[in-house]
């Protein structure tokens, strides 16, 4: 879409369109002005190619790839600062899956965006064996995007008297937050004291975004009521006991985001004819992998490669790539039956939304079409439920080939036939 060689000459020192990319890059290289000042002199996209061109003279590197990207520069403006161009990556598309889900119920493409090859032809194949099985159930049980400051007080006394407060006040919590936006609800603020610390882990529906701007914004104004009629001081609107894109066992336990379950039945000779391997031996490499060697690596993520579908479907469908690491906290279980498999996931706090983020970027936004969930939900939240709920029965497909190939010790040769 753009290309360094027939960028417009004119004016580096004017505003907006028309702006001499190699005039503006000169002034760059000059110390006249720094890289994130050249939006103020021209359009995003000329400024990219600006940007560009002082990175190519500093760095020698030829970035005409990196420029051939294919959205509007200016659309990415609340995305990124110091933009020179697009990262790009391949997305393939695993299923349809069939999903009986409360917000999710029919047949569903999977978008996966990755470079491990072998990586949605696991997935397909999980997807083929659920839709062959009539379907995943899923249900979304919980939401709630979290923010929690952590404020200073005196000591456990005063502590202790700043928690009951809160907890006597949410409702003054929930106007002074709930006035800063017109979606987010303040569902609850859980006090948690250590010595002379008071941390407040404030909950919020966030209806179809992820939330995390939304609460940061709303977690603000809260935080001044309490300092105005607390003696706790804020140290940071951020705590660490949100917890926002660190493994942590509070997210793994209590949810983050959204908390949402898919299982499926699938019978015996399905299971023997698309992997390969019984309900036997499948439910004994998860039962000593996936629950006995993930407990003695004291492992957060009880499951296989939940993060692998997550990060996918999270990169191709433009949300927070950084929330995969809480996207990972997922629990797989598998129980052979007489004459079936029983298989679930359970993934305690997948941050997703279908508005706001990278959501309305150029292919990000056709990928949640191709799902069929962008954008703002009817009622709102479904569809982000709805994306939920799709991504847990992605989960658990990939999940369900992953451990029939380790079983059926298909692992490595697949990767050498697909993925080298
Ligand atoms: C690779 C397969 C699927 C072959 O499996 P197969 O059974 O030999 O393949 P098949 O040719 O018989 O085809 C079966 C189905 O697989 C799908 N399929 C098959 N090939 C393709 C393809 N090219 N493109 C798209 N879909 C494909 C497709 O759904 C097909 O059904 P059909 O549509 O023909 O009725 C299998 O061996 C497999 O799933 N292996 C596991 C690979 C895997 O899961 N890799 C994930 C990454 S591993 C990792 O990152 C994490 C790890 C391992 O370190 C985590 C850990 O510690 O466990
Ligand atoms: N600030 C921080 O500390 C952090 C920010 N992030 C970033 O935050 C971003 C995600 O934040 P998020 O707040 O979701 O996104 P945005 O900041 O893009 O805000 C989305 C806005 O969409 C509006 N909206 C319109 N329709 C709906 C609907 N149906 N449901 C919900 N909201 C709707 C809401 O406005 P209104 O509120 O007026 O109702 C909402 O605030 C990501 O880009 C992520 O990278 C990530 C981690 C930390």
């Amino acid at each position: 879409m753009t290309d360094d060689s027939d960028a417009d000459v004119g004016d580096a020192g004017s505003d907006g369109d028309g702006a001499d990319p190699e005039a503006l890059a000169d002034r760059v290289t000059d110390g006249d002005l720094r890289l994130y000042e050249l939006d103020d002199y021209a359009d995003a996209e000329t400024a990219a190619t600006a940007r560009r061109l002082v990175v190519e003279r500093d760095t020698g590197v030829d970035l005409s790839a990196t420029g051939d990207y294919a959205f509007a520069a200016e659309s990415a403006d609340s995305n990124i600062e110091n933009m020179v161009g697009g990262a790009q990556l391949p997305v393939g598309v695993a299923g349809p899956v069939a999903v009986r889900g409360e917000a999710a119920d029919g047949e569903f493409y999977l978008p996966i965006a990755t470079t491990e090859g072998a990586l949605v032809a696991s997935v397909n194949r999980g997807c083929s064996a659920i839709s062959a099985a009539g379907g995943a159930t899923a249900r979304v049980t919980k939401r709630g995007m979290t923010r929690a400051p952590v404020f200073r007080v005196d000591g456990v006394a005063e502590g202790a008297e700043v928690a009951e407060w809160v907890e006597d006040n949410e409702d003054r919590l929930a106007e002074a937050a709930e006035s800063t936006t017109g979606h987010g609800r303040l569902q609850s603020v859980t006090p948690y004291l250590v010595g002379d610390s008071v941390f407040l882990r404030f909950s919020y529906d966030t209806g179809d975004a992820n939330g995390m701007n939304m609460a940061t914004i709303a977690t603000r104004a809260a935080a001044e009521v309490v300092e105005d009629e607390t003696p706790a001081s804020l140290v940071a609107l951020s705590g660490n006991l949100c917890t926002d894109k660190k493994p942590a066992a509070i997210n793994a336990v209590e949810g983050r985001g959204h908390t949402v379950t898919a299982d499926v039945t699938i019978p015996r000779e399905v299971v023997e004819e698309r992997f390969g391997t019984t309900p036997e031996a499948i439910e004994e490499a998860n039962t000593r992998k996936n629950l006995i060697g993930s407990a003695k690596a004291g492992s957060l993520g009880f499951n296989a490669q939940a993060a692998n579908v997550v990060a996918g479907v999270f990169i191709a469908t433009g949300q927070d790539e950084a929330h995969v690491v809480e996207g990972s906290n997922c629990i797989t279980t598998v129980e052979a039956r007489d004459d079936e498999l029983y298989a679930s996931v359970n993934l305690a706090s997948l941050q997703v939304g279908t508005v706001g983020g990278g959501t309305d970027l150029a292919t990000q936004s056709e990928m949640l079409d191709v799902i069929g969930f962008a954008g703002g939900g009817d009622p709102v939240g479904s569809n982000a439920d709805a994306l939920a709920e799709v991504i847990a029965a992605g989960a658990l497909a990939g999940e369900l080939s992953l451990v029939s190939a380790l079983a059926s010790r298909h692992l490595s040769s697949a990767h050498e036939e697909l993925g080298r």
